[in-house]
């Protein structure tokens, strides 16, 4: 039966909606990989990485120059005898008398006897004999043994999402190996006869697909799977039966379109004939109309077709969705920026505006939405250009220039 009447929600009533009925409750995916650092990137970690050693490993000199013992440096000017030169990644350990010295490098580790380290600057540059014109205090530009970490500490918890700076950490603290959560699989399919592969040619009626392109690369950006991304017939029985090879060995199902209340919205259709189905209205613009069932078991998520509408659908359902079976730490939670222009917001829908971000003479965060015309669902190419969404409450119908409005970065 055609639900036109839907249950009215709040986007926090249809996400915990999605959270416990659609997921039932479980946690992430259970099953995790040890991957060497150079295939991590973009993984999500199942398990704290810990400091294999002291980080540094060893005391050692911040600086060219001299270690001295810093007993020797009361009287100035005074010289010292070089006794060694100590280069980074030398294993010595010259011994110092009274009155000595070693030349010493960035990096190299620090004589057990040495103290403090003197900036060649500060020196005549002596290889045999040093003149030493001034005294660092005592213990200066000496990087100690695990004043980064300590052998054992965490250095990345569980749920961090690998990138180019989680490794560079990773790696310095002697870790080659890591455990990460398996790869969510994700099938794709938008749906509608009047769907083009981009490149194609349009005849009356036809526009060229767009949101299967966004949303499979913007899964594979989050560390997931993408299994298959397809056009589905809007013909009923075909749609269920591509449906069951979609749902097949997939986490998650991710369709866009025919969700609404048109005849044709084969997603709705089938959904609600086959699988028992929730249609629901979201207090939300764009992004109204939403829906999700079980597919053969599998969780399907139904975002409106409008481009638009899917891309802040996948924000505000979908990557919650996804951060939960990767056991993913939340990103950070909204901030502020100011309004550059004014747009206007339908009373009672909470906006979501792709934006993009400048900053003005003051250093303050400018938020302009990246569409002239302000926010619409199928304003397509407004997405390009955005850097953040901005999110206006469900009580205000107008953003005045100079207005604070919430931001949540993409
Ligand atoms: N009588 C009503 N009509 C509509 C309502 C309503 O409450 N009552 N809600 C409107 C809202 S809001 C939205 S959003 C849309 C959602 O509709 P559907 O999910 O059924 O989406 P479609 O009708 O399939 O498509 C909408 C629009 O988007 C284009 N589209 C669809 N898929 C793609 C794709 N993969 N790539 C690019 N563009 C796509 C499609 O051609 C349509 O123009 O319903 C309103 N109607
Ligand atoms: O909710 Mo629709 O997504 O406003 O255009």
């Amino acid at each position: 039966m055609t639900t036109t009447r839907r249950t009215l929600l709040t986007v926090e009533e249809y996400l915990a909606e999605l959270m416990t009925d659609l997921l039932g409750g479980t946690g992430p995916i259970r099953q995790t990989q040890d991957v060497p650092l150079a295939q991590a990137l973009g993984r999500v970690l199942a398990e704290p990485v810990r400091a294999v050693g002291d980080v540094p490993a060893f005391a050692n000199s911040a600086m060219d120059g001299y270690a001295v013992r810093h007993t020797d440096l009361t009287t100035l000017p005074t010289s010292l005898q070089v006794v060694a030169d100590v280069a980074a990644g030398s294993a010595d350990d010259p011994a110092l008398e009274a009155g000595q010295c070693v030349r010493i490098m960035t990096g190299a580790p620090l004589p057990s006897a040495a103290d403090t380290i003197v900036p060649v600057e500060l020196t005549d540059a002596g290889t045999e004999v040093v003149a030493i014109n001034e005294a660092p205090e005592p213990g200066r530009h000496v990087r100690g043994a695990g004043e980064d970490v300590r052998a054992g500490d965490v250095i990345v918890p569980a749920g961090t999402s690998v990138t180019g700076r989680v490794l560079g950490s990773i790696a310095a603290a002697g870790t080659g190996t890591v455990t990460v959560r398996r790869r969510p699989v994700v099938a794709v399919a938008a749906t509608g006869d009047e769907l083009v592969a981009p490149g194609g040619s349009l005849r009356r009626g036809q526009i060229f697909e767009s949101n299967g392109t966004h949303l499979a690369a913007t899964l594979l950006e989050l560390g997931a799977e993408v299994s298959r991304s397809v056009v589905l017939s809007d013909e009923a029985d075909a749609f269920a039966a591509d449906l069951d090879e979609l749902a097949d060995g997939a986490d998650l199902v991710l369709l866009t379109g025919g969700v609404s209340v048109g005849a044709f919205d084969v997603s709705r259709i089938v959904l609600e004939r086959s699988a028992q189905g929730v249609f629901r209205h979201v207090r939300m613009q764009p992004g109204k109309p939403q829906g999700w069932a079980r597919w053969n078991g599998v969780p399907v998520l139904a975002f409106p077709g409008n481009p638009v509408s899917t891309a802040i659908s996948f924000e505000v359902f979908g990557r919650p969705v996804i951060d939960h079976l990767l056991g993913r730490e939340q990103p950070d939670g909204p901030t502020t920026a100011v309004a550059a222009t004014g747009w206007r917001s339908p009373a009672g829908r909470r906006q979501f505006v792709p934006v993009g971000l400048t900053s003005d003479e003051t250093g303050r965060l400018l938020a302009t939405p990246t569409h002239r015309r302000g926010s619409a669902s199928h304003m397509v190419t407004s997405l390009a250009g955005a850097r953040a969404v901005a999110i206006v409450p469900e009580d205000t119908d107008e953003v005045t220039a100079g207005d604070l409005v919430e931001i949540r970065s993409l």
